[in-house]
């Protein structure tokens, strides 16, 4: 059965040239957006009446970068570089994680997400089942792959080729729809040349998006070419990586040619300010790779990392690092930097239809509430959004057309448990 419902007196992001805002009303029916405007559309005996008033509705945050399961390490591996981080403190605790696990990893991590405004994640772990299982439950949109690093036997690494690829077939498409999924080598500095062409392949067989880490480091760069004679850009390219849809993570240090390989092949960037700083892995060159056409969208990394998941953050960490690094205040204006945070970040996982308040949109979208004291005065909401707003503003989030959050609290999942479930995985974690 249909069901259309109408918000009456909001004011809307729609981020559209010209205009940024909206007074007005917005239709909805099921999981699309129907209308966005400033006078009352006609509508149908029937249809549901939402009073917009005193709320900023946006389109939910799209996070396109993280490991959804490592909230389970937040707080475990602090203030260290990203190699000794992974090598010493997450791979030994990872290689004991269960689907258990990884269920209630994620399901904490969710649980912020969606509190916090984020409608869509990219994850790339390990017990992928469980991650799709927590989306379905949830009714988050999610865009997922088993992440493969290929530092073991060719036998193990074809089993995990083969786990990626039954993992992709069976849950794109699923969940009404929420669920795609991408194929993810996890990096070219632990995955062997003909391990990443065969991703490559799956990628063409299975008509998927690739996803990897790249370029992180000043290490990895170092390393890529003492091993293969070449930046980790020219090394994919050569791989064929980019001749699927892609988009990569971090992106950090890269030179000209490169950001022009990105560039030619339409790759896009995961960019990750919050992880890179706590990394100390650098700052991306994000107004470079924009200049030159790169599609940069927004990512938490796991929150081991970061250690939040809050895409707010991510948004003004974009929008203040690099006029900091480049002297222009100019430099990712607060507009930019949320079209970061939502419509790039659609493009950039190849989700066209969502990351916006647009007819013909999915209705994944967020009201804010603007009776607050630092949303005062009511000026510029972009800019109170970007500069002033965090997690704990977001009132209620719906996502397909079904809300999530309602007053702050999760409907869909039982948010008591996952934080004591959570809890006494860590603690089995540590006791194993
Ligand atoms: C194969 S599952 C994903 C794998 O990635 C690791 N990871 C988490 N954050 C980062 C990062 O910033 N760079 C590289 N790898 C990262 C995580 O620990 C898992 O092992
Ligand atoms: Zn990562």
């Amino acid at each position: 059965m249909s069901r259309k419902w109408l918000i009456e007196n909001g004011t809307f992001a729609v981020l559209e040239p010209g205009r940024s805002v909206v007074k007005g009303y917005m239709l909805i029916e099921n999981d699309l957006i129907k209308y966005v405007g400033e006078s009352r559309p006609e509508i149908e005996e029937g249809t549901d009446t939402f009073d917009g008033r005193g709320l900023l509705f946006a389109p939910g945050l799209i996070n396109t970068h993280g490991h959804a399961a490592m909230s389970l390490l937040r707080g475990y591996g602090d203030d260290m570089l990203l190699q000794n981080w992974l090598q010493e403190k997450m791979w030994p605790m990872e290689a004991k994680f269960t689907s258990r696990d990884v269920y209630w990893g994620t399901a904490l991590s969710v649980v912020e997400m969606l509190k916090g405004g984020t409608t869509t994640f990219l994850d790339m772990y390990d017990h992928m089942d469980q991650v799709a299982k927590v989306a379905d439950e949830s009714g988050i949109r999610a865009v997922l792959m088993r992440g493969a690093i290929g530092l073991c036997p060719e036998d193990v690494q074809q089993q995990k080729l083969e786990e990626a690829i039954r993992f992709a077939q069976d849950w794109h498409g699923k969940a009404d729809g929420r669920i795609t999924t991408m194929m993810s080598p996890h990096s070219p500095y632990t995955c062997p040349p003909a391990f990443i062409e065969k991703f490559v392949q799956a990628a063409h067989d299975l008509d998927l998006p690739l996803h990897t880490h790249m370029s992180e480091t000043t290490a990895e760069v170092q390393q890529n070419i003492e091993e293969y004679g070449l930046r980790p850009t020219m090394h994919l390219e050569k791989l064929g990586f980019f001749s699927r849809p892609s988009i990569i993570a971090h992106g950090v240090h890269l030179n000209d040619e490169e950001i022009e390989i990105l560039a030619r092949n339409n790759v896009a960037v995961s960019h990750n300010p919050g992880s890179n700083l706590k990394l100390a892995s650098g700052v991306a060159r994000v107004v470079d790779l924009q200049k030159a056409g790169v599609v940069v969208s927004l990512g938490t990394d796991g929150a081991a990392s970061n250690n939040n998941l809050d895409m707010f953050e991510e948004i003004r960490l974009a929008a203040l690092i690099h006029k900091g690094v480049s002297g222009d205040p100019t430099a990712v204006p607060a507009e930019e930097a949320l079209k970061m945070g939502t419509i790039y970040g659609a493009k950039s996982v190849y989700l066209p239809n969502t990351g916006k308040l647009a007819e013909g949109m999915k209705a994944d979208f967020i009201a804010m509430n603007t009776d607050q004291a630092h949303f005062i005065p009511h000026t510029d909401f972009i800019s109170h959004m970007v500069y002033s707003a965090g997690p704990k503003d977001v009132e209620h989030v719906w996502v397909n057309g079904n809300q999530v959050v309602k007053h702050g609290s999760c409907l869909t999942i039982d948010e008591e448990r996952v934080r004591r479930e959570a809890q006494a995985c860590f603690e089995g974690l540590l006791s194993r």
